[in-house]
Protein backbone atom coordinates (compact mmCIF):
# COMPACT_ATOMS: atom_id res chain seq x y z
CA UNK A 1 0.00 0.00 0.00
CA UNK A 2 1.14 3.76 -1.20
CA UNK A 3 1.69 5.30 1.85
CA UNK A 4 3.90 8.07 0.46
CA UNK A 5 4.14 10.00 -2.58
CA UNK A 6 6.71 12.12 -3.45
CA UNK A 7 7.95 14.78 -6.41
CA UNK A 8 11.43 14.98 -7.76
CA UNK A 9 11.09 18.41 -9.86
CA UNK A 10 14.61 17.59 -12.46
CA UNK A 11 16.84 20.60 -12.78
CA UNK A 12 19.52 19.84 -15.28
CA UNK A 13 19.06 18.90 -19.35
CA UNK A 14 22.04 16.75 -19.13
CA UNK A 15 20.42 13.08 -20.60
CA UNK A 16 23.34 11.31 -18.58
CA UNK A 17 23.05 13.01 -15.51
CA UNK A 18 19.39 12.33 -15.38
CA UNK A 19 19.07 8.63 -15.84
CA UNK A 20 21.85 8.61 -13.56
CA UNK A 21 19.22 10.46 -11.25
CA UNK A 22 16.31 8.19 -12.11
CA UNK A 23 18.72 4.37 -11.56
CA UNK A 24 19.27 5.95 -8.28
CA UNK A 25 15.74 6.83 -7.32
CA UNK A 26 15.01 3.43 -8.10
CA UNK A 27 17.46 2.18 -6.05
CA UNK A 28 16.82 4.24 -3.50
CA UNK A 29 12.84 3.91 -3.63
CA UNK A 30 11.90 2.66 -0.12
CA UNK A 31 8.56 0.51 0.68
CA UNK A 32 5.17 2.03 0.45
CA UNK A 33 6.64 5.17 -1.58
CA UNK A 34 6.28 6.35 -4.60
CA UNK A 35 7.96 8.88 -6.45
CA UNK A 36 7.33 10.85 -9.69
CA UNK A 37 10.45 11.98 -11.13
CA UNK A 38 9.60 14.83 -13.67
CA UNK A 39 12.62 15.49 -15.85
CA UNK A 40 14.12 17.11 -19.32
CA UNK A 41 16.70 16.25 -21.45
CA UNK A 42 18.19 18.74 -24.22
CA UNK A 43 18.49 17.34 -28.13
CA UNK A 44 18.83 13.84 -27.23
CA UNK A 45 17.87 10.37 -29.03
CA UNK A 46 17.14 7.61 -26.54
CA UNK A 47 17.36 4.34 -27.25
CA UNK A 48 16.02 0.88 -25.81
CA UNK A 49 18.25 -1.06 -23.89
CA UNK A 50 18.59 -3.85 -26.59
CA UNK A 51 19.17 -1.40 -30.13
CA UNK A 52 22.03 -0.79 -32.47
CA UNK A 53 22.36 2.67 -32.42
CA UNK A 54 23.48 3.11 -35.47
CA UNK A 55 20.19 1.34 -37.26
CA UNK A 56 17.79 3.73 -35.14
CA UNK A 57 19.54 7.07 -35.90
CA UNK A 58 21.52 8.87 -37.92
CA UNK A 59 24.19 8.89 -34.89
CA UNK A 60 27.02 11.07 -37.05
CA UNK A 61 24.70 13.64 -38.54
CA UNK A 62 22.51 14.27 -35.05
CA UNK A 63 26.10 14.36 -32.76
CA UNK A 64 27.70 16.50 -35.63
CA UNK A 65 24.53 18.89 -34.94
CA UNK A 66 25.15 18.48 -31.03
CA UNK A 67 22.91 15.78 -30.16
CA UNK A 68 23.36 13.31 -27.44
CA UNK A 69 23.04 9.62 -27.72
CA UNK A 70 21.79 7.79 -24.76
CA UNK A 71 20.95 4.31 -23.94
CA UNK A 72 18.62 3.57 -21.62
CA UNK A 73 17.62 0.52 -19.40
CA UNK A 74 14.17 -0.21 -20.38
CA UNK A 75 13.19 -1.66 -23.59
CA UNK A 76 11.33 -0.10 -26.22
CA UNK A 77 11.94 1.88 -29.12
CA UNK A 78 14.37 5.04 -30.08
CA UNK A 79 12.77 8.15 -29.10
CA UNK A 80 13.45 12.30 -29.72
CA UNK A 81 13.88 14.82 -27.00
CA UNK A 82 14.32 18.24 -26.58
CA UNK A 83 12.71 21.05 -24.50
CA UNK A 84 9.42 20.90 -25.72
CA UNK A 85 9.35 17.23 -24.46
CA UNK A 86 8.77 16.85 -20.22
CA UNK A 87 9.95 13.18 -19.09
CA UNK A 88 7.70 11.19 -15.85
CA UNK A 89 9.39 8.75 -14.14
CA UNK A 90 7.19 6.19 -11.56
CA UNK A 91 9.97 4.51 -9.03
CA UNK A 92 7.89 2.18 -6.64
CA UNK A 93 8.44 -0.67 -5.34
CA UNK A 94 6.90 -4.41 -7.46
CA UNK A 95 4.41 -4.77 -4.66
CA UNK A 96 3.09 -1.38 -5.48
CA UNK A 97 3.72 -1.07 -9.45
CA UNK A 98 0.68 -0.71 -10.76
CA UNK A 99 1.17 0.61 -14.62
CA UNK A 100 -2.59 1.27 -14.70
CA UNK A 101 -2.92 3.69 -11.98
CA UNK A 102 0.34 5.27 -12.73
CA UNK A 103 -1.17 6.07 -16.76
CA UNK A 104 -4.04 6.97 -14.93
CA UNK A 105 -2.42 10.07 -13.60
CA UNK A 106 -0.62 11.13 -17.00
CA UNK A 107 -4.03 10.64 -18.89
CA UNK A 108 -6.08 12.34 -15.65
CA UNK A 109 -3.33 15.40 -16.20
CA UNK A 110 -3.74 15.92 -19.64
CA UNK A 111 -7.61 15.64 -19.49
CA UNK A 112 -7.71 18.82 -17.09
CA UNK A 113 -6.39 20.62 -19.65
CA UNK A 114 -9.35 20.13 -21.95
CA UNK A 115 -7.40 17.76 -24.19
CA UNK A 116 -8.86 13.78 -24.70
CA UNK A 117 -6.25 11.60 -24.10
CA UNK A 118 -6.22 7.75 -24.88
CA UNK A 119 -3.77 4.60 -23.83
CA UNK A 120 -3.35 3.16 -27.14
CA UNK A 121 -1.82 0.04 -27.38
CA UNK A 122 1.17 -1.90 -25.53
CA UNK A 123 2.68 1.78 -24.61
CA UNK A 124 1.61 4.66 -26.56
CA UNK A 125 -0.80 7.71 -25.29
CA UNK A 126 -2.41 9.41 -27.93
CA UNK A 127 -4.79 12.12 -28.63
CA UNK A 128 -7.02 11.93 -32.22
CA UNK A 129 -5.07 9.17 -32.75
CA UNK A 130 -1.39 10.28 -32.94
CA UNK A 131 1.28 9.73 -30.49
CA UNK A 132 2.34 12.15 -27.93
CA UNK A 133 3.47 9.68 -25.22
CA UNK A 134 5.53 6.68 -25.56
CA UNK A 135 5.99 4.73 -22.53
CA UNK A 136 8.95 1.93 -21.24
CA UNK A 137 9.25 -0.37 -18.56
CA UNK A 138 11.97 -1.52 -16.10
CA UNK A 139 12.18 -3.73 -13.45
CA UNK A 140 15.45 -4.97 -11.17
CA UNK A 141 14.89 -7.32 -7.97
CA UNK A 142 11.91 -5.99 -6.41
CA UNK A 143 12.25 -2.24 -7.67
CA UNK A 144 10.43 -0.79 -10.51
CA UNK A 145 10.15 1.98 -12.90
CA UNK A 146 7.92 3.00 -15.73
CA UNK A 147 8.51 6.32 -17.53
CA UNK A 148 7.18 7.94 -20.56
CA UNK A 149 7.32 11.10 -22.81
CA UNK A 150 5.32 14.06 -23.22
CA UNK A 151 5.71 15.98 -26.26
CA UNK A 152 4.51 19.71 -25.62
CA UNK A 153 6.05 21.71 -28.53
CA UNK A 154 9.14 19.35 -29.37
CA UNK A 155 10.23 20.08 -33.16
CA UNK A 156 9.04 16.95 -35.24
CA UNK A 157 11.09 17.79 -38.28
CA UNK A 158 14.04 17.02 -36.13
CA UNK A 159 12.53 14.14 -34.43
CA UNK A 160 11.58 12.91 -38.00
CA UNK A 161 14.83 13.89 -39.35
CA UNK A 162 17.15 11.85 -37.32
CA UNK A 163 15.25 9.02 -36.23
CA UNK A 164 15.37 6.12 -38.65
CA UNK A 165 12.62 4.28 -38.80
CA UNK A 166 12.06 1.24 -40.72
CA UNK A 167 9.20 1.10 -43.09
CA UNK A 168 7.93 -1.83 -42.01
CA UNK A 169 7.55 -0.56 -38.25
CA UNK A 170 5.94 2.26 -39.77
CA UNK A 171 3.47 -0.09 -41.92
CA UNK A 172 2.93 -2.04 -38.79
CA UNK A 173 1.37 1.04 -36.99
CA UNK A 174 -0.79 1.99 -40.10
CA UNK A 175 1.24 5.41 -40.91
CA UNK A 176 3.41 6.53 -43.94
CA UNK A 177 6.13 8.85 -42.31
CA UNK A 178 7.43 8.90 -38.36
CA UNK A 179 5.95 12.75 -38.69
CA UNK A 180 2.12 11.84 -39.17
CA UNK A 181 2.18 9.36 -36.30
CA UNK A 182 3.13 12.03 -33.47
CA UNK A 183 1.80 14.83 -32.26
CA UNK A 184 2.45 17.87 -29.89
CA UNK A 185 -0.04 18.95 -26.92
CA UNK A 186 0.48 21.88 -27.75
CA UNK A 187 -1.84 21.78 -30.79
CA UNK A 188 -4.84 21.09 -28.93
CA UNK A 189 -3.97 23.66 -26.23
CA UNK A 190 -1.99 26.67 -27.87
CA UNK A 191 -1.06 28.20 -24.29
CA UNK A 192 0.23 24.76 -23.01
CA UNK A 193 4.05 25.20 -21.67
CA UNK A 194 5.90 22.68 -19.28
CA UNK A 195 5.32 23.96 -16.09
CA UNK A 196 1.59 24.34 -16.99
CA UNK A 197 1.68 20.40 -17.99
CA UNK A 198 3.93 19.76 -14.50
CA UNK A 199 1.24 21.56 -12.50
CA UNK A 200 -1.07 19.68 -13.63
CA UNK A 201 0.65 16.40 -12.94
CA UNK A 202 0.96 17.10 -9.66
CA UNK A 203 -2.66 17.80 -9.12
CA UNK A 204 -3.17 14.49 -10.77
CA UNK A 205 -0.64 12.20 -9.06
CA UNK A 206 -2.17 13.87 -5.55
CA UNK A 207 -5.53 12.85 -6.96
CA UNK A 208 -5.29 9.31 -8.07
CA UNK A 209 -3.28 8.63 -4.75
CA UNK A 210 -5.46 10.76 -2.29
CA UNK A 211 -2.78 12.48 -0.96
CA UNK A 212 -0.25 15.48 -0.63
CA UNK A 213 2.89 14.88 -2.42
CA UNK A 214 6.00 15.90 -0.57
CA UNK A 215 9.37 17.27 -2.37
CA UNK A 216 11.98 15.08 -2.54
CA UNK A 217 15.27 16.38 -1.02
CA UNK A 218 17.63 16.80 -3.40
CA UNK A 219 20.23 18.13 -0.93
CA UNK A 220 20.73 14.35 0.52
CA UNK A 221 21.60 12.80 -2.86
CA UNK A 222 24.74 10.80 -3.06
CA UNK A 223 26.76 13.08 -5.55
CA UNK A 224 29.45 10.48 -5.77
CA UNK A 225 27.07 7.75 -7.02
CA UNK A 226 25.30 9.92 -9.28
CA UNK A 227 28.64 10.87 -11.22
CA UNK A 228 29.37 7.16 -11.09
CA UNK A 229 26.15 6.09 -13.24
CA UNK A 230 26.84 9.21 -15.20
CA UNK A 231 29.91 8.21 -16.53
CA UNK A 232 28.08 4.90 -16.99
CA UNK A 233 25.95 6.35 -18.81
CA UNK A 234 27.80 8.21 -21.24
CA UNK A 235 30.68 5.68 -21.99
CA UNK A 236 31.34 4.30 -25.35
CA UNK A 237 30.96 0.27 -23.71
CA UNK A 238 27.10 1.22 -22.65
CA UNK A 239 26.25 2.95 -25.51
CA UNK A 240 28.45 0.91 -28.51
CA UNK A 241 29.75 -2.05 -26.42
CA UNK A 242 26.69 -4.67 -26.75
CA UNK A 243 27.35 -7.97 -26.93
CA UNK A 244 25.49 -7.88 -30.33
CA UNK A 245 26.40 -10.02 -33.68
CA UNK A 246 25.10 -7.75 -36.63
CA UNK A 247 26.13 -7.39 -39.76
CA UNK A 248 26.70 -4.14 -42.31
CA UNK A 249 27.04 -3.64 -45.78
CA UNK A 250 28.83 -0.66 -47.79
CA UNK A 251 28.68 -0.14 -51.28
CA UNK A 252 30.95 2.71 -53.01
CA UNK A 253 31.53 3.16 -56.71
CA UNK A 254 34.88 5.11 -57.39
CA UNK A 255 36.68 5.80 -60.78
CA UNK A 256 38.49 2.49 -60.25
CA UNK A 257 35.56 0.15 -59.71
CA UNK A 258 33.24 -1.40 -57.04
CA UNK A 259 34.06 -1.88 -53.51
CA UNK A 260 31.58 -3.68 -51.25
CA UNK A 261 32.09 -3.91 -47.81
CA UNK A 262 30.74 -6.61 -45.43
CA UNK A 263 31.53 -5.98 -41.71
CA UNK A 264 30.81 -8.22 -38.95
CA UNK A 265 30.94 -6.26 -36.07
CA UNK A 266 30.21 -7.69 -32.38
CA UNK A 267 30.48 -5.09 -29.19
CA UNK A 268 31.29 -1.91 -31.43
CA UNK A 269 34.46 -3.76 -32.97
CA UNK A 270 34.83 -4.87 -36.56
CA UNK A 271 35.61 -8.59 -35.56
CA UNK A 272 35.56 -9.93 -39.44
CA UNK A 273 35.40 -7.92 -42.99
CA UNK A 274 34.54 -8.95 -46.24
CA UNK A 275 35.78 -6.90 -49.38
CA UNK A 276 34.28 -7.50 -53.04
CA UNK A 277 35.51 -5.96 -56.12
CA UNK A 278 35.89 -5.48 -59.36
CA UNK A 279 38.58 -3.32 -59.54
CA UNK A 280 42.41 -4.48 -61.64
CA UNK A 281 43.91 -4.34 -58.66
CA UNK A 282 42.81 -7.64 -56.31
CA UNK A 283 45.88 -7.56 -54.53
CA UNK A 284 45.90 -4.29 -53.01
CA UNK A 285 42.01 -5.07 -52.44
CA UNK A 286 43.05 -8.50 -50.36
CA UNK A 287 45.86 -6.67 -48.49
CA UNK A 288 42.55 -4.34 -46.61
CA UNK A 289 41.38 -6.83 -44.15
CA UNK A 290 43.22 -7.11 -41.71
CA UNK A 291 44.13 -3.88 -40.91
CA UNK A 292 40.49 -2.79 -40.49
CA UNK A 293 39.53 -6.40 -38.39
CA UNK A 294 40.04 -4.92 -34.40
CA UNK A 295 39.11 -1.04 -35.35
CA UNK A 296 35.85 0.00 -33.77
CA UNK A 297 32.98 0.76 -36.18
CA UNK A 298 33.59 4.74 -36.48
CA UNK A 299 34.80 6.76 -39.22
CA UNK A 300 38.08 7.88 -37.16
CA UNK A 301 39.40 4.28 -36.62
CA UNK A 302 38.55 2.61 -39.48
CA UNK A 303 40.15 5.37 -41.01
CA UNK A 304 43.06 4.99 -39.58
CA UNK A 305 43.28 1.16 -40.21
CA UNK A 306 43.03 1.99 -43.91
CA UNK A 307 46.27 4.84 -43.58
CA UNK A 308 48.09 1.57 -42.61
CA UNK A 309 47.25 -0.51 -45.64
CA UNK A 310 50.37 -0.33 -47.45
CA UNK A 311 50.29 1.09 -50.61
CA UNK A 312 54.23 1.73 -52.38
CA UNK A 313 52.51 1.47 -56.10
CA UNK A 314 50.87 4.76 -57.44
CA UNK A 315 47.62 3.55 -58.41
CA UNK A 316 47.35 2.07 -55.08
CA UNK A 317 48.04 5.02 -53.64
CA UNK A 318 45.38 6.59 -55.62
CA UNK A 319 42.61 4.08 -54.34
CA UNK A 320 43.72 3.95 -50.84
CA UNK A 321 43.55 8.08 -50.68
CA UNK A 322 40.03 7.30 -51.91
CA UNK A 323 38.84 4.47 -50.04
CA UNK A 324 40.55 7.34 -46.47
CA UNK A 325 38.17 9.91 -48.11
CA UNK A 326 35.25 7.84 -48.32
CA UNK A 327 35.70 6.40 -44.59
CA UNK A 328 36.27 9.68 -42.97
CA UNK A 329 32.44 10.73 -43.97
CA UNK A 330 30.38 7.42 -44.89
CA UNK A 331 27.26 7.11 -42.63
CA UNK A 332 28.03 3.89 -40.63
N1 LIG B 1 9.45 12.17 -27.53
C1 LIG B 1 8.59 11.34 -28.12
N2 LIG B 1 7.38 11.13 -27.59
C2 LIG B 1 6.49 10.30 -28.18
N3 LIG B 1 6.72 9.62 -29.31
C3 LIG B 1 7.92 9.79 -29.88
C4 LIG B 1 8.91 10.66 -29.33
N4 LIG B 1 10.00 10.60 -30.13
C5 LIG B 1 9.70 9.75 -31.12
N5 LIG B 1 8.44 9.27 -30.99
C6 LIG B 1 7.71 8.31 -31.84
O1 LIG B 1 7.72 7.05 -31.18
C7 LIG B 1 8.33 6.06 -32.01
C8 LIG B 1 9.03 5.01 -31.16
O2 LIG B 1 8.04 4.32 -30.47
P1 LIG B 1 8.30 2.96 -29.71
O3 LIG B 1 6.97 2.47 -29.26
O4 LIG B 1 9.14 2.04 -30.53
O5 LIG B 1 9.21 3.37 -28.46
C9 LIG B 1 8.81 4.20 -27.44
O6 LIG B 1 7.81 4.88 -27.48
C10 LIG B 1 9.76 4.21 -26.25
C11 LIG B 1 9.40 5.19 -25.18
C12 LIG B 1 10.55 5.38 -24.21
C13 LIG B 1 10.26 6.45 -23.21
C14 LIG B 1 11.41 6.75 -22.27
C15 LIG B 1 11.01 7.75 -21.25
C16 LIG B 1 12.17 8.43 -20.64
S1 LIG B 1 13.64 8.11 -21.48
S2 LIG B 1 12.82 7.39 -23.09
C17 LIG B 1 9.23 6.85 -32.91
O7 LIG B 1 9.54 6.17 -34.10
C18 LIG B 1 8.38 8.08 -33.18
O8 LIG B 1 7.36 7.79 -34.10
Amino acid sequence: MIKNIKYVDGKGFDPYLNLALEEYLMQNVKENECILYLWQNENTIVIGRNQNPWKECKIHEFERDGGHLVRRLSGGGAVYHDQGNLNFTFLIRKQDYDVDRQLEVIVKAVRKLGIKAEKSGRNDITVSGRKFSGNAFYTRGDRCYHHGTMMVNSDLTKLSGYLQVSKEKLKLKGVDSVRSRVTNLSVYHPDLNIDILKEKLIEAFEEVYGQKAVIYAQNDLDQKALQKGREKFSSWEWLFGRDMKFQYELSKRFIWGNVDFQFQVNQGVVRDIQLFSDSMDPDFIDSIPEYLKGCRYENQDLTAGLSLVPAAIKARQEMKEDLVIYFTSVEL
